[in-house]
């Protein structure tokens, strides 16, 4: 069997995947048309030609502006049910998904309208897929901590519907002490806590996430391979990192794929998970993200089976629950 073909049937959790970045072209033209939303492109083709960034921020402009077509309840659950059937294709377990509210509160779309639409995707997702997940609320960074703090209020009626909350958006300039009390809070109410870092950030940020934010779990951290003694300490604290790299090389983050830090990170024993992070945008879903990065940096298929065992063991699942769901992917490179 090759190894994308083993890839294609391993079992796995997602845990870095922005639900917005799930929106196909397809899926826009066809939300505009139902809503009547115009959008600056005439056709898919054209939207898929935009997909072309330097950084970070290039993404998010285009990324924010697409999100202008999700305005019904309807439109989430489809949104998310496309993403479902997606990552059910390949062979996804279990994700962990991140939304971010105020894309759409700021647009006047009500908070339950997005978090109800989501909630339904996902459990049809769990009924006619098998697939399960849980919802990570996500803070924009670009924005003030006030308005995190908002947001977080308008979340409590929600809450057992939220798994954790995140921190995402515009990195640089944006360090996580900028909502170091935000994310107090949402420990005290019990979610798990996440933070990009280190995406374009230096290590500094990645420093702050874990000793202001004492987050759970870390998405990206490509810059903590620049300072030895934080590698030691992920490696220490065996803190798990939702790296994306499809995502990385679209945004520029690495040059070549060939260039990609996880050989290094595994080399130094952190603990890394292969994620799709916007695989509407970046040219692929988490398979696409095994493969792509296995032929590149000539993993083995031991390396993979560890990655896929690592993203079930850095899940929010529950102990009993993550147990069996690597004894799946033993089971599986056992028999393949
Ligand atoms: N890769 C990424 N980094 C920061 N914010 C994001 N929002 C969606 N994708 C993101
Ligand atoms: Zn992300």
């Amino acid at each position: 069997m090759s190894l994308d073909a083993f890839i294609a049937g391993l079992p796995k959790a997602e845990l870095h995947l922005h639900i917005e970045g799930s929106l196909e072209p397809e899926l826009m033209f066809e939300l505009a048309q139902r809503n009547g939303v115009a959008i600056p492109y005439d056709s898919v083709e054209a939207v898929r030609a935009a997909y072309d960034f330097s950084n970070l921020q290039d993404f998010l402009d285009i990324y924010y502006a697409g999100a202008a077509v999700l305005l019904t309840r309807q439109d989430f659950e489809d949104l998310a049910f496309a993403y479902f059937q997606r990552a059910a294709a390949d062979s996804v377990r279990h994700a962990e998904i991140f939304f971010d509210p105020q894309t759409h509160t700021d647009r006047g779309v009500p908070f339950a309208v997005v978090v109800e639409g989501l909630i339904a995707g996902m459990d049809r997702a769990k009924a006619e897929l098998g697939v399960t997940s849980g919802l990570i609320l996500s803070f924009l960074r670009h924005l003030s901590e006030d308005e995190a703090f908002a947001t977080l209020e308008a979340a409590k009626p929600y809450l057992h519907h939220f798994i954790g909350v995140g921190l995402d958006s515009s990195e640089v300039g944006h360090p996580p002490s900028k909502f170091q009390r935000v994310f107090a809070a949402a420990r005290e109410l019990g979610l798990k806590l996440c933070a990009h870092a280190g995406e374009e950030g230096p290590p500094e940020y990645v420093r702050e996430a874990l000793d202001l934010l004492h987050i759970d779990r870390m998405d990206h951290g490509n810059r903590s391979m620049e300072d030895e003694a934080l590698i030691a300490r992920l490696a220490a604290e065996q803190m798990t990192l939702t790296v994306c790299p499809l995502s990385n090389l679209k945004l520029c983050v690495v040059k070549d794929l060939k260039d990609h830090p996880v050989p290094e990170m595994l080399r130094r024993g952190l603990h890394v998970t292969l994620n799709s992070d916007d695989p509407s945008y970046f040219g692929g879903y988490v398979n696409a993200n095994y493969s792509q990065l296995a032929e590149a940096v000539s993993l083995t298929r031991q390396q993979v089976v560890q990655l896929a065992k690592n993203s079930f063991e850095g899940s929010f699942l529950s102990d009993a629950d993550k147990a069996a769901r690597i004894a799946e992917v033993d089971a599986y490179a056992a028999a393949n």
